[in-house]
């Protein structure tokens, strides 16, 4: 453990300076594809139009033989395609795969300055972080780099939840942290066969009214993943990082995606994975505060004056702790608007 007055030194010489803030740029989706699948990199400029982040993916989903494909793939489409100001992240193997090694050194000394956030799959704990931190300082001196990479874990191993505050808190380069819940259901042996989303059996049912155990009860189907994404959220919050969810794997089931996405966003999390085009949208939808909410955030603010005190506003009683969840829905609102001209337009034209 680095003592906290190091904790911004870099890890090699010539590395850049770690960053003291994270940048909050839009990240409603993180968009997955296949780098080494033509007819997906064929996509990358039309995508880049549509998602706020695109990630060359590298590990699960991409297939052994064609890991080597992959990567050379993901070093053309940062060197050719003109992405504007969206994001290029990727998803390298994991630490303990024979591809890691390579994945980090062939990306940051190649196409490192086209890079903004490397994610790393089944982190267990704060050393996973600490080895890629001093890693990238190394690779990053090597490049000539002037900007620190980020670096963001994926939550999808019971020892990475039992972890997570310390994963969140191990580098400055801690972008965010992104539920995993495939690998997360195989490591707890939890008895689920999807990617994310809920399970009928999994439920509770109200009282019974006489003596029939089966009549008149109704259910209600639980969320799975609520724990994990609570304890995430907080996590992120205290290391000032970003929370996010992971993949909805029933790509048909738009419905029960977009419930999935914002139980999270209504969480806290500020985005999560899209895996099919299909997806950018429900994230977009979700990940975006509504017009009508952020008239609403507005007209607190503006009401609140100094933003202490109490007032009652429709009937709804007001204060210093309502005005700040307020700011953060008008704040999200001015920083997509920047991206988004299409929400400038409709968060502009709401009277508050
Ligand atoms: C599900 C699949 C196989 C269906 O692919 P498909 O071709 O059968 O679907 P389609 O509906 O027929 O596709 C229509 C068109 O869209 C294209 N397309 C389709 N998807 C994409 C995409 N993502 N990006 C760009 N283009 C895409 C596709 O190539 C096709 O192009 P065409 O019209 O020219 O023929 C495909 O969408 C896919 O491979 N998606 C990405 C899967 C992936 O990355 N999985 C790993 C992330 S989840 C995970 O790892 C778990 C986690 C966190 O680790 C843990 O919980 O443990
Ligand atoms: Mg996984």
């Amino acid at each position: 453990m680095r003592s906290p007055k190091d904790f911004f030194r870099p890890l090699a010489v010539g590395a850049p300076d770690p960053v003291r803030q994270i940048p909050q740029r839009p990240s409603r989706m993180i968009h997955f594809f296949d780098p080494g699948n033509e007819k997906m990199a064929a996509k990358v400029p039309d995508l880049a139009t549509k998602a706020d982040v695109l990630l060359g993916n590298l590990e699960d989903a991409v297939a052994a033989d064609r890991k080597e494909i992959a990567r050379a793939g993901l070093v053309r489409v940062a060197r050719e395609a003109d992405l504007g100001d969206t994001q290029l992240w990727t998803r390298v193997n994991s630490l303990d795969s024979p591809w890691a090694l390579d994945d980090l050194i062939t990306l940051v000394t190649e196409v490192g300055d086209k890079l903004d956030v490397i994610m790393v799959p089944k982190v267990e704990g704060p050393e996973d972080i600490h080895y890629v931190d001093r890693l990238l300082a190394q690779l990053e001196a090597r490049a000539g780099l002037r900007r620190p990479l980020l670096v963001h874990a994926i939550l999808e191993t019971a020892s990475g939840v039992a972890n997570v505050e310390a994963i969140a808190l191990a580098s400055p380069r801690m972008q965010g942290i992104s539920l995993g819940p495939a690998d997360l259901a195989a490591s707890r042996r939890m008895k689920t066969t999807r990617v994310g989303g809920g399970h009928p059996g999994y439920l509770v049912r109200s009282d019974p009214t006489g003596d029939d155990l089966n009549e008149g009860r109704l259910t209600y189907q639980q969320d799975l993943w609520h724990y994990t994404v609570a304890r995430m959220v907080d996590a992120c919050a205290e290391a000032g990082i970003l929370p996010y969810y992971g993949p909805f794997g029933d790509i048909r089931d738009t419905v029960g995606c977009e419930d999935q996405f914002r139980n999270a966003y209504l969480l806290g999390c500020v985005g999560a994975w899209s895996l099919h085009p299909a997806q950018i949208a429900i994230a977009r939808k979700v990940f975006s505060p509504s017009p009508e909410e952020v008239a609403w955030a507005r007209r607190v603010i503006a009401e609140m004056g100094d933003g202490t005190g109490a007032v009652m506003i429709d009937g709804k009683m007001q204060d210093d702790a309502t005005v700040k969840q307020c700011q953060v829905i008008a704040s999200l609102a001015d920083d997509l608007a920047a991206r988004d001209p299409e929400l400038a337009a409709a968060y502009g034209s709401v009277s508050a």
